[in-house]
């Protein structure tokens, strides 16, 4: 399959890597995939035969400006030329997250679409603001949207929700989707940092988003819940009609009494759904010891469904960063390859 990728950051230059480690492993399951281009803001890297990666991931260990790359890279970027010029069978989408406009991925992904391209993304923006368009436009095209990444990266939540939990209505959805809030929660409590110095930690270490006041205010939780909600609970939920809180606002002092408690701070997302009303909100709780998301700690996430007859289903792990990130991505890739469809 030949791919092309939009946005070379911390996702998309771990999926590179990703590919080369995985290589043998892929040739052995049948799956070739070919890197017809890669994007970043102002300039990129296309070659119709393949780029090589290991030279690729090589230069950018020095560089970053793809341009002046020796073999294909160029400084104007005109997406549809390229689409209509590359012909490949999917386009990865990896540029930022906006909760706002879903710009830029949002344009990227509906030129795709409609070109008859699969679309496999990280990015959450448009699949919060225009799932139902999107999925409507990949159904028209007979092409897929797969967006495993956009709710907890290495965290199962759409593939248990829809797979696992198939046949059952879910009745709540309780997560603790945002490993950046979580990672400041225990680097607090455990190095004693300030609040300040944890965030400082998790952006160097690329699990923040690129706005990382998305994750400590509690919007990037918001997203992911809501993502969850649309497509698991087929509602159509708003960003504006739910109360969402951050983290911002704790101490060391509010964690060390919590402990003292035996409880634990938690940033926890919840749908609960009934046949009159939905309920949606993100708030800082203080969870206690018989709680199954208590033990959930670091980068790790977790999300607890309830359901009215497969029961109730707790996944636990899916640590953030951009190797997990960038292998739930290829995940996608590898499910789209053996001709499954998930979001039916
Ligand atoms: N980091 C993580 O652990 C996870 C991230 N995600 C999601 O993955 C996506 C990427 O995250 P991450 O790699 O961390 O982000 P980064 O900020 O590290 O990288 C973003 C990349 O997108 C490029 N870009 C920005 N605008 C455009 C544009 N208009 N056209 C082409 N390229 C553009 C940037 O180019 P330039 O450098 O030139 O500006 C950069 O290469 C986000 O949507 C995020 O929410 C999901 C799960 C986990
Ligand atoms: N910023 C996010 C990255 C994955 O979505 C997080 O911290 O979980």
């Amino acid at each position: 399959m030949d791919l092309g990728i939009i946005g070379y950051g911390g996702v998309g230059k771990a999926f590179l890597k990703l590919l080369i480690e995985k290589e043998q492993y892929l040739i052995s399951k049948g799956i070739t995939l070919k890197i017809i281009f890669i994007l970043k803001s102002n300039c990129g890297v296309y070659n119709p035969e393949g780029i090589d990666l290991k030279d690729l991931a090589e230069f950018s260990e020095e560089k970053s400006d793809l341009a002046s790359y020796p073999v294909g890279g160029f400084d104007r970027v005109n997406l549809d030329h390229l689409l209509d010029n590359s012909d490949i069978d999917i386009l990865v989408e990896l540029t930022p997250t906006n909760i706002h406009t879903g710009e830029p991925a949002l344009t990227h992904m509906k030129i795709a679409l409609a070109k008859g391209i699969h679309v496999v993304t990280a990015n959450k923006g448009p699949i919060l603001l225009a799932y139902h368009e999107l999925t409507e436009l990949a159904e028209e095209k007979g092409v897929q949207l797969c967006i495993g990444c956009t709710t907890g990266g290495a965290l199962p939540t759409i593939n248990g929700g829809l797979i696992d939990l198939a046949g059952a209505t879910i009745t709540s959805i309780e997560g603790l989707l945002n490993g950046t809030t979580n990672f400041i929660l225990k680097e607090m409590e455990e190095k004693e940092l300030s609040y300040e110095e944890a965030l400082k930690i998790a952006q160097r270490q690329g699990i923040a988003e690129t706005d990382p006041s998305l994750d400590v205010d509690g919007w990037d939780t918001a997203t992911k819940l809501l993502i969850l909600t649309n497509v698991l609970m087929k509602t159509d939920e708003k960003l504006e009609d739910i109360k969402v809180e951050g983290i911002s606002q704790i101490t060391l002092e509010d964690i060390k009494k919590a402990n003292i408690e035996g409880k634990k701070y938690k940033l926890i997302g919840k749908t609960v759904k009934t046949e009159e009303k939905i309920e949606i909100g993100v708030k800082l709780e203080k969870l206690d010891k018989n709680h199954p998301l208590y033990n959930v700690d670091g980068k790790n996430k977790g999300v607890k469904y309830t359901s009215d007859s497969l029961g109730d289903l707790t996944i636990i792990g899916g640590a953030s960063g951009v190797i997990p990130a960038a292998a739930s991505i290829l995940r996608d890739i590898i499910i789209l390859h053996r001709g499954y469809k998930i979001l039916t």
